[in-house]
Formats: structure tokens, sequence, C-alpha cells
């Protein structure tokens, strides 16, 4: 199948930040073989016209909890521990496979909405989301959450790695699979260890929880003699590819670990500010060779799964944070969100708009008043843009979005089970808290 898009705008985020005007895309299968002019012999079989939109490359969710949809709105105005101890781990012992599924499904369109083409996930009965994954189109990377204590949730090490075995690479290449160990304050050093050679042994890497809270470090410190960062090291985590999610509280020591092992930082400041977690320091991370990518987190505790605003919320909350106006400046945050992503989550190929790289992209439509003028349309992307001015999705070359239409899920359908799936949450919730206060 191949693809023109004609007339259109383009932020390529290559790597010399060209951004064109007026210029053409041709896609053929599920690669990018023009950016910029239309090839001579190049002959479309589908034209869209992009006259008044702006081309980016898709947006990649690098930490979520998709079928945590399902508990939107449900743990409200609380603190960390008490949004966990209270409200989260409460609901979701009324989760099963079938909400998974419906709660995966109701992302994956809340998602393919607002521009993201993949996201990497953590939770449980992972299959039921890898078959959604394969369903939409879109990429993925997918773990299995293990919380190494000896009361998993569905099932344990040796089933989180078959699930890794029987995904990674299915989807026609779409989904990648890695292990998920919970985070250094659940998971037990030795299961630490155990988890992390499995995954040297298998080639896989490692998604896991860290360092969210000033009270974690202090505990490691207290029973281990080490941060959480420095567990991670000791125990092997690091010698993997993983994607930290959080890394808040880092000494200087731990940041250049991270640096040095090539760990991937998934950073999700909607969280950061609901959950008053704090706003770590982005910028510092950066300046010392740590790989930084976005995420949304779970929709728990955001409570949506927009990118658009992640993108956002981090380049201001670090401008405030850092009291720099100059933080994460020009297409800075765009890259975070896009490339980092691609690289951590196993996709290198996509991430940029060049010929030759993967047909991952996204339409702004830009004829709107609050995208005009358009004096700096990296600046209209990072600011003004809204995920719900995202008019056309592609992956994989493959249009998955147009106009208002998911062209791969039955959104309407999604929406009516998902309504009733957090009904029956709900439901057997209160009959659990009941079960508690009797
Ligand atoms: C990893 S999903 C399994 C487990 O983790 C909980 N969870 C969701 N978000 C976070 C987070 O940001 N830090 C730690 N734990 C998280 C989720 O509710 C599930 O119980
Ligand atoms: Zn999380």
């Amino acid at each position: 199948m191949k693809t023109l898009i004609k007339d259109v705008d383009i932020v390529t985020l290559d790597e010399k930040g060209t951004v064109i005007r007026g210029g053409a895309i041709a896609i053929d299968g599920a690669f990018l073989v023009a950016v910029g002019k239309t090839p001579e012999d190049f002959a479309p079989d589908t034209t869209i016209d992009g006259t008044n939109h702006v081309a980016v490359p898709g947006f990649f969710n690098a930490h979520c909890h998709a079928s945590m949809s399902l508990v939107r709105g449900y743990a409200e105005d609380l603190p960390l521990d008490r949004w966990f101890n209270e409200r989260v781990w409460v609901a979701e012992s009324a989760l099963g496979p079938e909400e998974v599924r419906v709660g995966a499904q109701l992302a994956a369109c809340e998602m393919i909405r607002s521009g993201t083409v993949a996201f990497n996930d953590h939770y449980f009965y992972m299959d039921h989301v890898a078959e959604v994954v394969e369903a939409s189109g879109m990429r993925a990377s997918l773990t299995w959450c293990q919380f190494g204590t000896g009361k998993e949730v569905g099932v344990d090490l040796e089933g989180a790695l078959a699930f890794a075995e029987r995904w990674n690479g299915k989807a026609e290449g779409r989904i990648r699979a890695m292990l998920g160990p919970h985070s250094p304050y659940v998971c037990p050093p030795a299961f630490l260890r155990e988890i992390a050679a499995l995954a040297k042994e298998k080639g896989l890497g490692l998604h896991i929880h860290l360092a969210e809270s000033g009270e974690q470090v202090s505990r490691s410190l207290a029973t281990h003699g080490v941060t959480p960062t420095r567990l991670l090291e000791d125990t092997g985590v690091l010698d993997v590819p993983t994607i930290a999610a959080h890394a808040l509280y880092l000494s200087d020591d731990d940041v250049a670990i991270l640096a040095r092992r090539g760990a991937t930082v998934a950073y999700c400041p909607i969280t950061y500010m609901k959950l008053a977690m704090g706003p770590g320091d982005v910028p510092r991370l950066l300046r010392a060779g740590v790989s930084v990518a976005l995420g949304t987190d779970g929709p728990a505790s955001n409570n949506d799964m927009d990118m658009k605003e992640a993108v956002r919320f981090l380049t201001l909350l670090q401008k405030l944070a850092c009291r720099d106006a100059e933080a994460l400046a020009g297409d800075a945050s765009l890259r975070v969100a896009t490339q980092a992503g691609a690289r951590a989550m196993g996709f290198p190929e996509a991430g940029a708009l060049e010929a030759g790289r993967a047909a991952d992209l996204v339409l702004f439509d830009f004829d709107k008043p609050h995208l005009v003028p358009r004096h700096d349309l990296v600046a209209n992307l990072v600011h003004a843009a809204k995920g719900s001015d995202v008019s056309h999705v592609f992956v994989a070359g493959k249009l998955v979005y147009a106009d208002g239409t998911i062209l791969t899920l039955d959104e309407e359908k999604i929406r009516a089970e998902a309504e009733r799936a957090a009904f029956r949450m709900v439901s057997r919730d209160l009959t659990v808290l009941r079960a508690y206060t009797s």
C-alpha cells in the first residue's frame, strides 16, 4: 500500500530539527520513502490533502497501565500511599482478565485519538492486552507485572516469561515483550537478581518502578544499606535494557549509574502533580546523559492517556521547577515524547520523519483558532495543540485513525462495555469494602 500526504507542514524531529512547510510525505508499506519532495515515480494508492495540517512523529507512551482506565476517577485527591492502599489496590482486587481486556481497549481508543502510536504497559493478564494491541494496529512493549513475593496476580515468573516469549515480535513485529518486576520496594533483592538473570539469559529488557518518593529511598537505605537505584545495579537489573518509571529521587551517584548503564527514565508529569510527588529534574538527567522518555502512567493517577497534554505539562513543570524558562526549549520535549520512547521500547526505526524510518506519524489539524498564527510550528505543537486536534494516525504505514473515526476498533461498543465492566468492578469492590468493615 502506497500513501502520499501532500501540501503538509512537517516537524521531522530529525537530527537537525528540520521543519518543512508545504512538503510531501510518501509512505510505502510500513516505511517512509520520502519526506519533503514527492519522488517522481511514486504512484500512490491513496492521497491525503495535508493543507492546514502538521505532520509529526507519533507519540510513544513510555509508562502506563492501560487497563487502569476502568479505575479512572476512582481514587481522587490522595497522596501516593493512601491512593494505593485505600482505593487503587482495593479496586484492583476486583479486576479480572475480562476487565483488563476492556480497559485496554478503552485506553487504546483514547491513545489513538490523541496521537499515540505505541505504549509501554505494565500490568496483569497481559495476553488480553496483547490481543488488543494486535487488533488496534498500535505498537506496544508489554510486561506482566511481578511482585516476587509469592503472591502473584495471574502468573508466576515462569508464566511471565512464557507470556514474553509468546508475544515478543508478534503482530507483524509491532509487539515487544519484557519482564516487569514491580519495584525495588516490593520485590525482594533475591527476586530482582533472579528476574534480571533471566532477562539477560533470554535477551529481554526490564520495566520497573523506581524511586517515587523520598520515603522509598530512606527505607531502602535503612533496609538494604543502598539507594533503590544502587540496588538495581547491585542485583543486575541494569545489566539489561531497563525502563525505570519515575526515578524522581536520585543522588548524583544514582544519576551517574543510570547514565552509565544506559537505562531510560520514563517521566510521568501529570501523576507527579496529581499525587503531589515532586517534579524530579529532567534537565539534570539529560545533562548527565540519561535517556528520558515520557509516559502518562495509569488513568487512575492522570486521569487520561493524552500524551500531547503530558508534553505540555512536562515542559511547563520543568521550567517552573528549575526556575529556568529555557529548560526543555524548542522541540526537546517532543523528542522525549517520541524518539526516546521509541528507542527504549525497541522500535529505533520510529521517532523521526525521514526516508527509511518507520511510517509512524500523526497529522494535527491546524485549522483552529488556537493554532493561528503559525510563527513557530514547534511552539504551537508543544504549548497550544490539543490531543483532540489529531486528525490522522499512521502506525507502521497503516492508517488507524482518520477524521474522528478509529478504523481498527469499535469505539462505541468499547465505551459501552467499559462502562459496564467498571460498574461490575465497583460493585464487587463495595462487597470487598463491606467485608473489610464488618
Ligand atoms: C505495575 S502495575 C501493577 C501494580 O502496580 C500498581 N501501580 C500503578 N501505577 C504505579 C506506579 O506508578 N507506581 C507503583 N505502582 C503502580 C498498580 O496499581 C498495580 O497494582
Ligand atoms: Zn506506574
